[in-house]
C-alpha cells in the first residue's frame, strides 16, 4: 500500500524542544540492519524517544519488502531507505519511480553510476511532490585506498569523493553519503544546504568492523555532518538505548 505521510506529524515534531539533546536525536538515524520484520519491532521499540530516523537497508527490505516501512511510519519515525541504486539509467529511474511511494525521506543511489544515471535518477524523484530525497552514495566507508586501487580508481578516497560529489551536483544531487573523513571538504562544495549523511560513525574505543574511514559522532558533527548513520554501536549493544542515549549525549555536546 502507498504512504504518503510526509505531512503527518512526525515524532521530532511532536514533542517538545529541549536543545541540543532534541537537536541531537533529530540528526541521529539508526540502521535497522536486522534480518525481518520482528527483529525491527522490537529494535523501534527499544530505542523509542532516542531517535526520529530510522534506516531501512537491504538486509531488511530485502527480507521483508516495501511493508516493512509502514509501521515505522506510522509511529511517526522518518525513513532512510538506503538501497543504493546502481544500473542502467532506465532501470534505476523506474526504481526510484516504485521507491517514491512508499513514505521514505530519503532514498540512496549510487554516485558510480555515473553521471547520465544519476541525472535519471533525480528527475524521476523530482517528478514526485513528496519523493524522497536523493542521497549519492559516494565512496563506501568499508572501503580504503588500496581497495580503490583494486577496482580500478587511481585517486585517494578523498579525492573520488570530491570526484563524485562535483558529478553528482552538476546531475542535480544536493545529498550525498560520504565517510566523516571527507564531510569538511563536502560542506565546503556544497555550502549549508547540501544534506550529508554519514555513517562510519564510530564511539572512541568502540569495534571498528568493516569500517575503514571512520570518525566520532563529535568530530563527524563538527566537520559538518547535517545526519549521522549509526548501526552496530547502537544494535549490537547490550543496551541499544543506553549506545544511543551515549551517542546523543557526545552529539549534544557539540551542537
Ligand atoms: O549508504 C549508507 O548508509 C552507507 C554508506 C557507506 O558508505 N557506508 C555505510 O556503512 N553505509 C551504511 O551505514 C550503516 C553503518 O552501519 P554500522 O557500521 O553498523 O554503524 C550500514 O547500514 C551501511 O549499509
Amino acid at each position: 500500500m502507498a504512504l504518503d505521510l510526509h505531512n503527518s506529524a512526525s515524532k521530532a515534531a511532536s514533542r517538545p524542544s529541549s536543545e541540543p539533546r532534541e537537536s541531537a536525536r533529530q540528526r541521529l538515524i539508526v540502521a535497522l540492519d536486522v534480518p525481518d520484520a520482528r527483529a525491527a519491532s522490537v529494535l523501534v521499540d527499544r530505542l523509542d524517544d532516542t531517535c526520529t530516523w530510522f534506516k531501512v537497508g537491504l538486509e531488511l527490505f530485502v527480507a521483508a519488502g516495501p511493508a516493512v516501512l509502514e509501521p515505522i511510519l506510522r509511529r511517526g519515525y522518518s525513513v532512510f531507505l538506503d538501497l543504493k541504486l546502481h544500473d542502467i539509467p532506465n532501470t534505476v529511474a523506474a526504481a526510484v519511480r516504485s521507491a517514491a511511494s512508499l513514505g521514505a525521506k530519503m532514498l540512496t543511489v549510487h554516485a558510480g553510476g555515473g553521471p547520465v544515471m544519476l541525472t535519471a535518477a533525480q528527475e524521476a524523484a523530482s517528478a514526485f511532490t513528496n519523493g524522497p530525497q536523493l542521497l549519492a552514495v559516494t565512496v563506501l566507508t568499508s572501503m580504503d585506498e588500496m581497495q580503490l586501487k583494486a577496482v580500478g580508481a587511481e585517486r585517494s578516497p578523498a579525492e573520488q569523493v570530491a570526484l563524485l560529489a562535483r558529478m553528482g551536483m552538476d546531475s542535480g544531487i544536493c545529498g550525498f553519503v560520504c565517510s566523516p573523513q571527507e564531510v569538511g571538504a563536502l560542506r565546503s562544495m556544497t555550502g549549508p544546504e547540501g544534506t550529508l549523511v554519514i555513517p562510519g560513525i564510530r564511539p572512541a574505543g568502540g569495534a571498528v568492523g568493516d569500517q575503514k574511514r571512520i570518525a566520532t559522532p563529535a568530530d563527524a558533527l563538527r566537520s559538518g555532518a547535517s545526519y549521522l548513520v549509526v548501526g552496530r554501536p547502537i544494535t549490537q549493544a547490550p543496551d541499544p538505548a543506553a549506545a544511543a542515549e551515549a551517542i546523543l549525549a557526545e552529539m549534544a555536546a557539540v551542537l
